[in-house]
């Protein structure tokens, strides 16, 4: 049976403040992107669901076991926090090798894992590197390794990209969606591109609020004949920042060319496009805007 996250009328509470508002949602084996704005409540999501919260209100269940049995819970999670760091004057290995111990996986079972992940990451050759001495990218690798030592059937990666480089960003994207072939991979992150490279089921949380749930496809499709494009002088441009939703902006001397998010034609020459993710993105936070 593939792996089955649900979640019913989780609402989530930090004191009087509401993090999450009667969220449900179903999450299935593949990659599952979960995009928000600062502080729309992403990572009061992830940690609910690795167990470092205790959920008061609402129902979980993974695979039908109660988020509440964290013990058992715990065997079936990977997590790999935002501020991710460990162990900075260990070796790679003995880094890995310390966190099998506190996974309680005996001797053999460590030199048999170990590696093969090293390998399954591309550290195998940096397995003698101090921690403190690797990039960024190779941290985070190094860091969905041990986040899936004791082969968790859920991976939760809150963040993952941020301060990466281009090429780490890309390749550390590809080595996440080949750890989803053979479970749930929850991506977290307020950062479009990495969703629409990866993903294909997201949620849209803002404001603690679920505001979006289907997959790329469908969040396109919300925004089919709602983007235009135009170029336009400066003095126009300020105009049209002050009327309308721009997704994007890019200056020749005195034009621009700029998109847009608008329901009708918005001017004369304004040519209508295929709307891309951050469109589509862009176009569903301003109608919950102008819904409320
Ligand atoms: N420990 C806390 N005490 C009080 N309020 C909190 C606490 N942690 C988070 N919050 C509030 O709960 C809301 C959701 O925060 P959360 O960190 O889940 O959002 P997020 O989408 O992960 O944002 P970010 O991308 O900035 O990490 C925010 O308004 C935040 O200020």
């Amino acid at each position: 049976m593939d792996t089955e996250i649900v979640i019913k009328n989780l609402n989530q509470y930090y004191g009087k403040k509401q993090a999450l508002k009667d969220i449900n949602l179903s999450i299935h084996k593949g990659m599952f992107g979960l995009l928000g704005r600062n502080g729309a409540g992403k990572t009061t999501l992830m940690k609910v669901l690795s167990t470092l919260l205790t959920v008061k209100n609402g129902e979980v269940t993974i695979d039908d076991v109660p988020i509440t049995e964290s013990k058992e819970i715990r065997r079936m999670i990977g997590y790999l926090p935002q501020d991710f760091s460990m162990y900075p004057n260990m070796s790679v290995y003995e880094a890995m090798d310390y966190l099998g111990v506190l996974s309680g996986l005996s001797k053999s079972e460590r030199k048999e894992r170990i590696p093969e992940l090293l390998q399954k990451v591309n550290l195998h050759k940096n397995y003698k590197t101090k921690v403190k001495a690797m990039s960024g990218g190779m941290r985070r690798r190094l860091g969905i390794a041990q986040a899936i030592l004791h082969n968790p059937k859920v991976l939760i990666v809150d963040e993952p990209t941020a301060g990466l480089d281009p090429e780490e960003r890309i390749r550390f994207r590809n080595l996440l969606c080949e750890m989803a072939e053979e479970r749930i991979v929850i991506l977290s992150t307020h950062i479009v591109g990495d969703i629409e490279a990866t993903c294909e089921d997201i949620a849209v949380l803002d404001e603690g609020e679920l505001i979006f749930d289907g997959t790329v496809h469908e969040l396109l499709e919300a925004a089919e004949d709602k983007i235009y494009s135009a170029k336009v002088s400066r003095l126009e441009l300020e105009k049209i920042k002050n009327e309308y939703i721009v997704t994007s902006i890019v200056s020749m001397g005195n034009h621009a060319n700029v998109r847009l998010v608008s329901e009708n034609t918005p001017f004369e020459g304004a040519m209508k496009e295929e709307p891309n993710v951050e469109d589509s993105y862009m176009y569903l936070m301003s109608k919950k805007r102008r819904d409320l």
